[in-house]
């Protein structure tokens, strides 16, 4: 109920359209409740008392409420339709904003396949409900009722009698409404669990032809389907059993009218014109109660679905801007980490260890900062704080003097360019991937920023040029081409702070060399993080900051850290090494 209250709101924009929906539907209705009654006047009136005219006339003015019933069923179809798109529209709209702004924690956890059949079946179901169900479920009742008050009015008797059947009928709608709602719940659920295996295997797939695991990919998929399958043939199985157990109510209903109708009428208690409008009638009762069934089953699967949707919307946004937050502009960059201690939601802050652990550092404006540490060190971690991917759990992070959760967020996440090490691009051309942060920018801009990153070459070198487009992974891109293209559209959203993740981890050594080149007469006055784990990306850094396990253990320039014993001195001669053998 509660489910459906809430739906509500979503219909209210639509309120207008109901109204004129309804409008035609009572109408409508009101036309079936009067076209046996009409009948009923062609016999009793017409026919039995030999009167052509009056049957002329009745039979002519039935012909036009049916012409006048029929055009009114256009209009109603097409606004019950445009309700149930409309709801569909602001709940995707809705949904997507909320998708938008939901935190990194968040996507942590989230399967987009999940969110993918909530985003498409799930509101498919509840339109499904919302525009033709619930108002077919509305006439439906309203038929009923208002055919029991017809025949109740012409011959009560006969009307109570023939109703015999009916709690029959209702005893097995409501079993069916009992036993297929949970049947639903499992088919949508089966159905985010389908959708995830399905995206995680096309995104997968080259993992999983290079280990050849096809066939394990296939047997996954083919158990989900199977289930999925058996959960539709039990619903399948309730509807078989439930619809024509119903018919067959239906039926006798009809046959009891007749023959209870047959007697009254041979007694002379009921008019032959009563009984032939009793027929009528009769399909005023058991449509609107068979119709119940596929009511039900719609409503069911809405009332089913929806909680689904309204869960991912009803996800609290853990990180969001502050009101009246800090302006950025004009940001310069002095960044101070205050005994920073930071875990992940998922982690119990009081048994875990903390994935940074009281780090304090500070880095002035244009200062280029080298981040070192083993892999799983937290590296990343402490750049994703920055720029409030994430929040800290202890301490604080400043920049120019404001703690980072005071910034207006926008604000702050486009002041801080980062160059992540996983580069996710769009399917389109080069030129809108590299102006993805700036769409503004003018070719020259773009071509600049590529040349910086040492990609434009390459760019002009494509049939295409800046016009070629490239799937949504990059193909047709190697893995440094991808990482400059990253690195590109970071240079060109000219951040005061810049963050280069293991930003050229995937190009070789002289490329390397080159884009650090580059990147001196970019990192001029901008304060810059480079993450990395070999020496050669931090040969220009300023200073260097050594994490061990969450703990920053070491700082200082390179002749620094090279005079000490410690993580870096250690790296320097492994690598030392490596280069001599
Ligand atoms: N979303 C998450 N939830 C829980 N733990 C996480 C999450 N992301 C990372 N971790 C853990 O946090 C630790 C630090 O990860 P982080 O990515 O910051 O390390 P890193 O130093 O950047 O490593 P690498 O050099 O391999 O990229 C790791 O032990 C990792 O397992």
């Amino acid at each position: 109920m509660k489910t459906l209250l809430r739906l509500m709101i979503y219909v209210r924009p639509s309120a207008g359209w109901v109204f004129i929906a309804v409008t035609i539907m009572i109408l409508a209705t009101i036309i079936d409740l009067v076209a046996p009654w009409i009948l009923r006047e062609i016999f009793d009136e017409g026919i039995d008392k030999r009167n052509m005219a009056v049957v002329l006339w009745l039979t002519l003015s039935l012909a036009g409420i049916q012409a006048l019933k029929s055009a009114g069923m256009f209009v109603q179809g097409y606004t019950q339709e445009l309700v149930g798109q409309n709801v569909v529209f602001l709940l995707r709209k809705e949904l997507y904003s909320h998708l938008q702004r939901l935190s990194f924690s968040y996507y942590d956890r989230a399967q987009t396949g999940q969110l993918m059949s909530r985003m498409t079946g799930d509101i498919e179901a509840v339109k499904n409900f919302v525009g033709f169900g619930a108002m077919n479920l509305f006439t439906g009742m309203l038929t009923f009722l208002g055919t029991i008050i017809f025949m109740m009015t012409m011959q009560w008797k006969v009307t109570l009698i023939s109703l015999i059947t009916i709690p029959f009928i209702l005893f097995v709608l409501w079993r069916f409404n009992h036993k297929v709602g949970p049947a639903w719940s499992n088919i949508r659920e089966q159905m985010g669990r389908l959708t995830t295996t399905l995206q995680e295997n096309i995104a997968g797939i080259r993992v999983v032809k290079s280990f050849a695991t096809e066939k394990v990919e296939q047997r996954k998929f083919a158990e989900r389907n199977e289930q999925n399958f058996e959960t539709n043939m039990e619903r399948a199985k309730l509807e078989a059993k439930a619809f024509p157990l119903m018919g067959f109510y239906g039926g006798l209903t009809f046959v009891l009218m007749i023959w209870i109708g047959a007697i009254f009428v041979a007694r002379g208690e009921m008019s032959l014109g009563t009984f032939m409008a009793f027929q009528w009638y009769t399909w005023g009762i058991i449509w609107p109660l068979n119709m119940l069934g596929w009511q039900i089953n719609i409503m069911q699967q809405a009332v089913k679905a929806a909680p689904r949707v309204f869960e991912v919307l009803d996800t609290p946004l853990d990180i969001v801007s502050p009101a009246g937050g800090t302006e950025t502009a004009g940001m310069k960059g002095n960044v101070v980490f205050d005994r920073v201690t930071f875990h992940f939601a998922d982690q119990d802050a009081e048994k875990d260890q903390p994935i940074l652990n009281d780090v304090s550092f500070r880095v002035k404006q244009g200062e280029v900062i080298g981040v070192l540490g083993a892999t799983g060190s937290g590296k990343s971690s402490l750049i994703g704080l920055l720029s409030r991917f994430y929040d800290v759990t202890g301490g604080c992070v400043w920049i120019d003097g404001v703690d980072v959760r005071d910034y207006e967020l926008d604000g702050l996440r486009s002041s801080i360019g980062i160059v992540p090490q996983e580069t996710f691009l769009f399917s389109a051309s080069i030129r809108d991937n590299i102006a993805f942060g700036y769409p503004e920018a003018t070719q020259e801009q773009i071509e600049n920023a590529a040349r910086k990153s040492q990609i434009h070459s390459f760019i002009e070198s494509m049939p295409n040029g800046y016009d070629t487009r490239i799937g949504e992974r990059g193909v047709g891109l190697s893995g440094g081409q991808r990482q400059r293209v990253a690195l590109a559209r970071a240079i060109l959203m000219d951040p005061p702070i810049l963050v280069l993740d293991e930003a050229t981890a995937s190009v070789d050594t002289a490329t390397e060399s080159a884009i650090h080149e580059a990147l001196l007469e970019v990192m001029k006055g901008r304060t810059t993080f480079i993450i990395a784990q070999r020496l050669s990306s931090i040969q220009h850094a300023d200073r260097i900051i050594v994490l061990e396990r969450g703990r920053l253990t070491e700082q200082g320039t390179h002749k620094e850290l090279n005079e000490g014993n410690g993580f870096f001195r250690q790296l320097f001669d492994k690598q030392k090494q490596i280069a001599h053998e």
